[in-house]
């Protein structure tokens, strides 16, 4: 990284309001050459809105200034010469076609073209396909359609697209939350690369909120609170995630209430001989009260199992024991367990948890509509309580109910999708992945009404990759081995249950011969 050279990008002075909020003020943001440079603060700051005004997606209120080496970019930004500049970007919801192969996703926006009649050149585009996936060290087939991938290789799929027309030594790329679903060793492999991309003077911009990840791979971190920057170009060798949490938050972070051992609760809900993508003849029980931990490596087969649970996705065989009520998976679907009293909280929110174009208030309210099957309306009393209490519990922003759900930011669209399917009161709550994009005082906010919700009788599963969220809130952790497999750990020390994540499955005893 070249400290006095002239900065990759330069933002100065950029303000961003909607209608009468002012949600970006004075901003300002210094990236130079080869360097790793976080954006963090708190759902709903302006980090995205400010990305969303460099790549032209938002014209920025008048005045300020953007460069890219020194150059200075018409505002509003036009994507085509942000490109050119050499700015590209992965979005947070990763902005993929699912009907669309790997090698067609990575294209998009720049496909190879045939010398004549500038047609598609297919065979070319593969061949860019399969590199830019060798240079990320995915193994993934280029003709697979991306609907069918899992969140991980999704998000190299995402990345891949974004370092296709990278130039050695040259670019910016932002990842917006991007690299929130790569597993542990993803994850890492993922950073190597990226260092080796920077060693040639590209630079990154990494919109995160795992603090972790800022302090261990980036070099400088800028902070945003309430649309303002609080910190500017920090070096983050000084900092520690408490300090910047602070800066982000303006207070200390709420400890996540941990659970207190005791019996084993008897079973609540059971899950008996479940067949289906991931899973061959799995059993799992959760107590009332109890929150259990589900975790395996991304893209192993465990991401399967909520859905499977829940009724969303078909089964093949299993039975789900659950508030007296016997439910067939494989004949079920997802209104059935509904009826039974499950609640599934989906990793998706944008696709399978969220009406986009509906209130706040109105999407916490939808799943009521139908609770017993009979009743089409719901007292608006109710459903202005119910919300007020979302929004208050959950720290909801800004507070107003009547906001559309695709106009606040992504943290707060995960805490309006868990509200929702807590106000159903259910019997059991499947959640997968409910900290995703969330800040670390909203994740305390969420794990707290997670316990809480097991503390006033509901049976939790909670499916996870991180680590530190199945530790801080779990009584007891099942670890995925495999379709067949789970094993059963209690510990409250994150690393261990990375450490049995990443294990290698023993061995079965081999059957002796009687
Ligand atoms: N199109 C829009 N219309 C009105 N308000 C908007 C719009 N887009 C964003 N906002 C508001 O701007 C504020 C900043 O949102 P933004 O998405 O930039 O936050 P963020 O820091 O990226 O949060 P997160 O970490 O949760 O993604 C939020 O209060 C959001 O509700």
């Amino acid at each position: 990284m070249t400290a006095g050279a002239t900065p990759r990008l330069e933002v100065a002075g950029i303000g961003k309001t909607f209608g009468s909020a002012c949600v970006l003020s004075d901003a300002r943001l210094t990236v130079r050459p080869g360097q790793l440079h976080a954006l963090v603060g708190q759902n709903g700051s302006g980090k995205s809105t400010l990305v969303k005004v460099l790549t032209g997606y938002h014209a920025p209120d008048a005045g300020g200034t953007i460069r890219v080496d020194g150059a200075e970019l018409r505002l509003p930004v036009r994507w085509a010469q942000a490109h050119a500049a050499g700015v590209s970007v992965v979005h947070q919801d990763l902005g993929l076609l699912d009907h669309l192969t790997v090698a067609e996703n990575i294209g998009v926006g720049g496909y190879s073209r045939t010398r004549y009649l500038r047609r598609v050149d297919w065979r070319a585009q593969r061949t860019v396909a399969a590199k830019a996936l060798r240079s990320l060290r995915l193994d993934l087939d280029p003709a697979a359609p991306v609907g069918t991938l899992d969140a991980a290789h999704r998000a190299g799929v995402a990345i891949a697209r974004a370092m296709r027309d990278l130039v050695p030594g040259a670019g910016l790329v932002i990842l917006d939350e991007s690299t929130r679903s790569l597993g542990r060793d993803e994850l890492r492999r993922f950073h190597e690369m990226l260092r080796r991309v920077m060693d040639t003077g590209t630079s990154v911009l990494l919109v995160s909120h795992s603090l972790d990840e800022v302090l261990t791979f980036a070099d400088r971190v800028t902070v945003l609170r309430d649309g303002r920057v609080v910190g500017q170009d920090l070096d983050t060798a000084g900092q520690t995630e408490q300090a910047v949490a602070r800066l982000m938050l303006g207070k200390d972070v709420d400890r996540v209430t941990a659970p207190v051992a005791g019996a084993r609760p008897a079973p609540a809900a059971q899950v008996s001989g479940l067949h289906g993508p991931g899973a061959a003849g799995l059993d799992l029980s959760i107590g009332a009260g109890e929150v259990v931990g589900l975790t395996g490596i991304p893209g192993s087969g465990v991401e399967h199992l909520p859905y499977l649970i829940a009724g969303a996705r078909p089964a093949r065989a299993g039975r789900l024991a659950v508030g007296g009520a016997v439910v067939d998976l494989p004949k079920a679907g997802v209104g059935a367990c509904i009826r039974a009293g499950v609640a599934l909280v989906p990793e998706r929110r944008d696709r399978d948890g969220l009406a986009m174009s509906l209130s706040v208030r109105d999407n916490i309210c939808l799943p009521r509509l139908r609770r017993d099957g009979r009743r089409y309306w719901v007292g608006r009393r109710w459903q202005q309580r119910e919300t007020a209490e979302a929004i208050r519990s959950l720290g909801i922003r800004p507070n107003a109910p009547m906001r559309l759900v695709g106009e606040l930011s992504g943290g707060n669209q995960q805490k309006v999708l868990l509200a929702k399917w807590m106000s159903v009161g259910p019997k059991l709550v499947i959640l997968h992945e409910p900290t995703q994009a969330v800040d670390v005082g909203a994740r305390s906010d969420i794990l707290n009404a997670v316990r809480r919700a097991a503390d006033s009788g509901v049976a939790v599963l909670l499916v996870s990759a991180e680590a530190a969220d199945l530790a801080a809130a779990c009584d007891r952790i099942l670890v995925y081995h495999g379709p067949d497999r789970l094993e059963e750990i209690r510990t409250d020390d994150p690393d261990t249950v990375l450490d049995a994540v990443y294990a290698t499955a023993p061995t079965p005893p081999t059957p002796t011969a009687s």
